[in-house]
């Protein structure tokens, strides 16, 4: 933050196993979407190591980090980001494109993508022509279309009603019986009941990681 140095996270040391739904949770400032965004190669770490999906982001140049994220890993934000101008298959297939993917073949897996999360048919909508959930449907099949099988999700339910909230959720717990892996922020108590482990974060530490019915140590939790 300008010349001073805030020490978002500290002391954090959690391994997520691939195939499972992991829920970030605590308090607002306590360091939830730092977390998500060192995972996802936006931020980097000051000290210490993190894997990713077999590579070692903490010595990984810019350009890897840039390459990681857009091959392997799907972002989800709470406000949808999609673009306007385009239509939600424009939208959904936008990262195949960036890494070069033929025109057709990326509208194929957008397709495929849009598909598995409840969309078929609303292919050429426009994002303001389609309901909140829609469009957060539209964002979750951007994050794993080309068979990505890492979804990172700050507060994805935090922009919708309660009832469409549970929804997102469903889908979420679906990629994850599917075999993606799944890290979420989240506030609301609901969603953790789709959580495998939910970990939870105090002033940038982590206070507890566990699986959903048990209260484990954060050391525990290390593996
Ligand atoms: N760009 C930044 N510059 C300075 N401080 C930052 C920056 N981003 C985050 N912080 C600080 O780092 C800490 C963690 O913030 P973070 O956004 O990760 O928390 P969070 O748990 O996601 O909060 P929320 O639930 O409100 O989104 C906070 O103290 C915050 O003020």
């Amino acid at each position: 933050m300008g010349r001073q140095t805030v020490t978002a996270l500290r002391d954090i040391s959690l391994s997520v196993p691939a195939g499972t739904l992991t829920a970030l949770t605590g308090p607002s400032g306590s360091g939830k979407s730092t977390l998500l965004h060192l995972i996802a190669g936006l931020e980097r770490v000051g000290s210490g190591t993190l894997d990713v999906l077999g590579s070692e982001l903490h010595a990984c140049t810019s350009a890897e980090l840039s390459a990681l994220r857009l091959r392997e890993i799907g972002f989800v934000h709470q406000d949808f980001s999609l673009l306007a101008d385009l239509t939600l298959i424009e939208n959904v297939r936008l990262p195949l494109e960036a890494l070069g993917t033929a025109r057709g073949d990326a509208t194929a897996a957008a397709r495929a993508a849009m598909g598995r999360v409840g969309l078929a048919g609303l292919e050429e909508r426009f994002p303001a022509e389609v309901s909140g959930g829609q469009q957060q449907r539209a964002a979750i099949a951007r994050a794993i279309v080309g068979e990505r099988t890492l979804v990172l999700a700050d507060e994805p339910t935090g922009s919708l009603d309660s009832r469409t909230g549970a929804e997102i959720m469903d889908v979420l717990a679906q990629l994850r019986d599917e075999g993606v892996t799944v890290v979420l922020s989240t506030h609301n108590p609901a969603n953790l009941a789709h959580a495998d482990r939910i970990a939870v974060l105090h002033d940038g530490t982590l206070v507890s990681f566990g699986t959903a019915d048990s209260s484990v140590s954060a050391e525990a939790g290390t593996a």
